[in-house]
């Protein structure tokens, strides 16, 4: 016993546990036959409590924490390849102390979430039935019954009066519980048919079978000709043979069938054959390759802005640097906003580099994402493309990593870890000795104003690659309209100039950042306005298959719409504002020749929807395509010759400080969709608010003008960048509740910094977005220069705030470094 403990090693393990209390690693030992597999970097599967969950393996140690007799066995190595780099794990830890999240939250981040070994607790009705039940348990039980097997944790939300109920049906033995467990994706195994031998043979044994066993024949020969090897469903449909004659052949040892791994290929072997070389390059762009190739051949971490313009060939640059790092042995990632949504960048990326690229986006199946990841771990590409998670894509040799429109706001993840994906780059570069290229045409303030401080090199690309000017943009005042007489959402000068496109058979582009029908619904009698019950905002109105219908964007609520106001019984109850499905209306109503396609979140739900509609408007096929930011980036379309901006002002009026950047960015994007080709483009651009300096700059698509007003107000307003700022949120059904949670912070930080010139503790405020599933909802903001000097007080902040929530059922979380505070 004792020359056996002596061998023994033991795993440091993070299991996978959703709770602060359990965020450490803890001990396993490895038994004797999985001392080869349990490595560095493994995922395993542990018992903790009464359940078996996943864990993944961060250190191993000879020195007990317990008694060793106490320590419990890793039951199975879930891969085969740790998952895990020693990178990685240091990655982990990094996340954990800069985004205040768990160290499993953090794990799960870098791994594709398909492959993630599940238990949950489901439970059901037993055989037993107690005499005595009050009526509530009697409910329970008979539901139970009726129903059969629930997950305890969906029943409790679901019914959240019946916690009392369960534990007492579970104590008198009339339910029971029990783990359900799932193993998240696998490799996928197909059947192979595999001859065993070769012609010959094969041709000697065939003429001495019997002969009324032409079929056997017939397949085998079939068999041979195609190789000898084959999928079994092939096989089977091409011969129409049956099972037997398999089986016969089979133990004849003619042939034998073999489960084989088959990648799943997200894009089908698309785009082969289609391979495009490279262009020659611009002398701007040469400059940009030079500049970002010698950085590279460092074998330092650089950071480079590459600003320019729409249709400047920021992309040719990526595609030509990135050929340049494989060929340096190294390996690329490039992040691109929300990816399914730009199928035009993966076809640059699969004609240029073909098998070498993996892609990484949302929409793949979890089956597709788990391959493409593997092909990443295992070696086989040198490149990724894909969303924010992309940028943990578990390369070992990175030179070169990739954010192509860099101020979008959807590379900040909204849930734990609430990581920021150029931050995360900053931190591989530094690993690796990596580039990092932020590319976009509008740069956040963050790393405009990192570049004007020197430390980030910034590179121009002034004009397009064409040289073709950027298109004239036209300011309609639509109170002017208004005030002459026109009413309709499109102002007399859009009208004619959609009219004149259709016309001449050009296409445009119309752009509305608000999808639905119109904004909201408001009795004119009395004033009420349809609101969702449970979040502080008003219904928007949509029509679902030419059913009137009132929801929430926010929780997703919906109802019927009144005919009367149900407050006081007016009819006079009409919509108000327009969105999406207004607009297309109208336009079909105005030019009923015209063919339109929308594209926003509602017409774009099912698989592939997004790309087919593309290709439609790509083809010619129609003349319109009206959409919302969806459509603002990376389009580019010849044939079209008009922007139309319904209204410049929807994100012009979001209560957030980053309102005028976002303006101001969208609407250069927008604008940049149009005259890149041969066909001179214009812009025709509504508002309510001319005067406006982010409407004025992107008028002028002015970058620098803008940066350096909205810089200015940034200074005197102490917002980022020039503070970074971490947000508290307080969540309850009690109003009170909510507020003096989020005060707990408020005087936890004010107590330590209250004399600190360079930390500003802000007073607790309701957030904008004031309730929200039905919680009320307050905001404590905290602005500090340097993370490190708050890092420790804000943990202890949260900590100690977040055991309140727990006594009171509330909900506190904190986000670091926060984007958006709504
Ligand atoms: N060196 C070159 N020679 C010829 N054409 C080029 C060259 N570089 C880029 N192009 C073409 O110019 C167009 C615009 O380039 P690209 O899409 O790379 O610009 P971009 O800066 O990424 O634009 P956006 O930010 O608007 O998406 C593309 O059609 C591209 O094929
Ligand atoms: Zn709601």
């Amino acid at each position: 016993m004792s020359t056996k403990l002596t061998k023994m090693l033991l795993a440091e393990v993070i299991v996978d546990v959703k709770s602060h209390e359990t965020d450490r690693t803890f001990q396993y030992f490895i038994p004797e036959e999985l001392q080869k597999r349990v490595v560095i970097g493994m995922r395993v599967l542990v018992p903790f409590g009464p359940r078996r969950v996943e864990g993944y393996v961060v250190s191993l140690t000879n020195n007990p924490e317990t008694p060793l007799e106490k320590v419990k066995p890793i039951l199975r190595v879930l891969d085969e390849l740790p998952p895990l780099t020693p990178e990685l794990i240091e990655l982990s830890d990094w996340l954990c102390e800069r985004y205040i999240c768990t160290r499993a939250q953090a794990v799960q981040a870098l791994l594709p979430g398909g492959m993630r070994f599940k238990s949950t607790l489901v439970i059901e009705a037993s055989d037993v039935t107690p005499a005595i039940l009050d009526a509530r348990e009697k409910e329970v039980l008979s539901f139970l019954k009726n129903k059969g097997p629930q997950v305890k944790s969906q029943l409790l939300k679901d019914h959240p009066s019946w916690r009392g109920a369960i534990a007492k049906l579970l104590q008198k033995g009339a339910i029971t519980e029990r783990f359900m467990e799932r193993t998240g994706v696998k490799e996928k195994q197909v059947a192979y048919v595999v001859l065993q031998m070769d012609r010959e043979s094969l041709l000697q044994k065939l003429d001495h079978l019997q002969a009324n066993a032409f079929k056997q024949k017939e397949v085998a020969l079939w068999l041979l000709h195609q190789g000898g090897t084959v999928r079994l469903r092939d096989l089977l449909a091409a011969t129409k043979a049956a099972r037997s004659t398999i089986e016969a052949l089979r133990q004849k040892g003619i042939l034998d069938i073999e489960q084989r791994e088959e990648r799943r290929d997200p894009y089908h072997g698309r785009y082969i054959g289609e391979k495009e070389g490279k262009l020659p390059l611009t002398a701007a762009q040469e400059r940009a390759y030079s500049a970002i190739l010698s950085m590279l051949q460092t074998r330092q971490a650089h950071t480079v802005l590459l600003q320019g313009v729409t249709g400047s060939g920021k992309t040719e640059i990526y595609l030509q640097t990135i050929e340049a790092c494989v060929q340096m042995g190294r390996q690329a990632i490039v992040l691109v906003p929300e990816i399914a949504l730009t199928p035009q960048m993966v076809e640059r990326f699969k004609k240029r580099f073909g098998e070498d690229v993996a892609v990484l986006h949302s929409r793949l199946s979890p089956g597709e994402r788990y391959d493409e990841w593997r092909r990443i771990r295992q070696g086989e590409v040198s490149i990724a493309v894909g969303a924010r998670s992309a940028v943990f894509a578990p390369f070992e040799k990175l030179g070169l990593l990739i954010i192509d429109e860099e101020h979008e706001l959807s590379y900040k993840q909204e849930e734990n870890p609430k990581y920021h994906a150029r931050e995360v780059a900053y931190f591989r570069a530094l690993y690796h000795g990596a580039t990092v290229v932020l590319g976009s045409a509008t740069p956040s303030m963050e790393v405009r104003y990192a570049a004007a401080k020197g430390r980030v090199t910034r590179i121009l690309l002034p004009e397009r690659v064409n040289r073709k000017p950027l298109p004239p943009v036209e300011i309609v005042d639509m109170r002017l309209e208004l005030k002459q007489g026109n009413r309709s959402i499109f102002s007399r000068r859009l009208h004619e100039a959609i009219a004149e496109k259709l016309a001449h058979r050009e296409q445009m582009i119309l752009f509305l950042n608000r999808r639905g029908y119109s904004t909201f619904i408001l009795c004119r009698a009395c004033g009420y306005v349809a609101r969702c019950p449970s979040c502080d905002v008003s219904l928007t109105y949509h029509y679902l298959n030419s059913i009137p219908i009132l929801r929430c964007h926010y929780c997703g609520h919906s109802e019927e719409v009144a005919g009367r106001c149900p407050e006081c019984g007016s009819q006079h109850i009409r919509n108000f504002g327009t969105g999406t499905q207004k607009v297309e209306e109208e336009l079909l109503r105005l030019f009923p020749e015209a063919r339109v396609i929308r594209m926003d979140v509602d017409t774009t739900a099912t698989k592939g929807s997004h790309e087919r509609l593309l290709r439609t408007f790509g083809a010619r096929e129609a003349d319109i395509l009206l959409g919302t930011q969806m459509i603002a980036k990376g389009l580019d379309f010849p044939g079209v010759t008009l922007v139309g901006i319904i209204t410049a002002d929807t994100s012009l009026n979001v209560p957030d400080f980053r309102a005028a950047e976002r303006t101001f960015q969208l609407l250069t994007q927008v604008a940049g969709r149009v005259g890149r080709h041969d066909a001179a483009g214009e812009v025709i651009l509504q508002t309510y608010h001319p005067e406006h300096y982010a409407i004025q700059c992107a008028v002028t698509q002015d970058y620098e003008r803008f940066f350096q007003k909205e810089i200015e107000i940034r200074h005197s307003l102490d917002h980022p960048p020039f503070w970074e700022m971490t947000v508290f949120t307080a969540a309850h059904e009690s109003q009170k509740e909510a507020y003096r949670l989020a005060r707990e912070t408020e005087r936890w930080m004010r107590r330590r910094f209250s004399e600190d010139p360079e930390v500003i503790v802000h007073e607790t405020t309701a957030a904008p977005l004031a309730r929200l599933h039905g919680k009320y909802r307050f905001h404590q903001v905290i602005k500090y220069k340097s993370y490190k000097k708050v890092k420790a007080e804000l943990l202890a902040a949260y900590f100690h705030a977040r055991a309140k929530a727990k006594k009171i059922d509330g909900v506190l979380s904190v986000d670091v470094n926060a984007q958006m505070v709504l």
